[in-house]
């Protein structure tokens, strides 16, 4: 036997481990985890903490500040979404991409850990409750977005978002034949240093806040 081998009954190394078919090492996994639940339940009570007046108010001022941002763009089909849990709601927004002839598609999740699909929506369409009690449009058939705005939960000075815990964009953004432009949208106190970054995680291309757009942070 050379000295290399390894002997019957060594320990074996448990140092990294395979999380949605990535490497990752255990103990930071464990840590990151711990400190997103973390930041998202202070994020979600911050949220949940705005007056009706105060959301508004700030609803509006994102309206503001993102429509310009996707007048610059050329797109036809945008993904938006259908608001829970106190996140910014962008239901005028969406009639009024409708009404500029503008498809807007809404995340559907089919099934739990797999990719989101997005179906077309638009102002009185049927809607039927789907995971979580989101509303989803009952019908339609799957189409691919140019444009994503994604709801923030946080999001980092390199643009990587923190949602609600079920990675669906991650998957979704990577299982894209092109991928699309994608918005983080949010309120201002959304803003973090880091999320610490895993594998899988792909960083918004833009951030728009009530506040404004965001710049990415050099060197930080
Ligand atoms: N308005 C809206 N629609 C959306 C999303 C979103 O973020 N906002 N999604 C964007 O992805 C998808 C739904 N994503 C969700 C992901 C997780 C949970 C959820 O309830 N998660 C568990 C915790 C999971 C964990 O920590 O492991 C929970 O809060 O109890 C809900 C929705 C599709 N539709
Ligand atoms: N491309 C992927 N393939 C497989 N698993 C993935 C992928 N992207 C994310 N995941 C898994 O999803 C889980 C949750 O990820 P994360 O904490 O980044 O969610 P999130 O971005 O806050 O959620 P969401 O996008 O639903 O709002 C992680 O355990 C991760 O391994």
């Amino acid at each position: 036997m050379s000295q290399d081998d390894d002997l019957p009954g060594d320990p074996v190394c448990y140092a990294d481990m395979l999380v949605g078919g990535f490497v990752v090492d255990q103990e930071t996994f464990r840590d990151v985890s711990r400190f997103r639940k973390s930041e998202r339940s202070r994020l979600y009570e911050k949220r949940k903490g705005l007056t009706s007046t105060e959301r508004a108010v700030k609803t509006a001022a994102l309206i503001d500040q993102l429509r310009p941002v996707l007048e610059a763009i050329d797109y036809q089909r945008i993904s938006l979404y259908w608001p829970i849990r106190g996140e910014p709601d962008l239901r005028p927004l969406m009639t009024e991409l409708c009404n500029s002839g503008r498809t807007v598609l809404l995340p559907v999740v089919l099934e739990k850990q797999t990719p989101l699909v997005f179906r077309p929506w638009q102002p009185g369409c049927k809607m039927v409750r789907g995971l979580w009690n989101i509303p989803v449009p009952e019908e339609g058939s799957s189409q691919v977005p140019e444009v994503v705005i994604a709801p923030l939960v946080g999001v980092d000075a390199h643009f990587y978002r923190l949602g609600n815990g079920g990675g669906y964009y991650d998957r979704t953004l990577a299982s894209l034949p092109a991928k699309p432009l994608t918005i983080g949208i949010g309120f201002a106190f959304c803003s973090l240093n880091s999320i610490f970054p895993m594998p899988w995680d792909v960083p918004m291309d833009k951030v728009v806040l009530d506040t404004g757009p965001l710049e990415v942070e050099q060197g930080k």
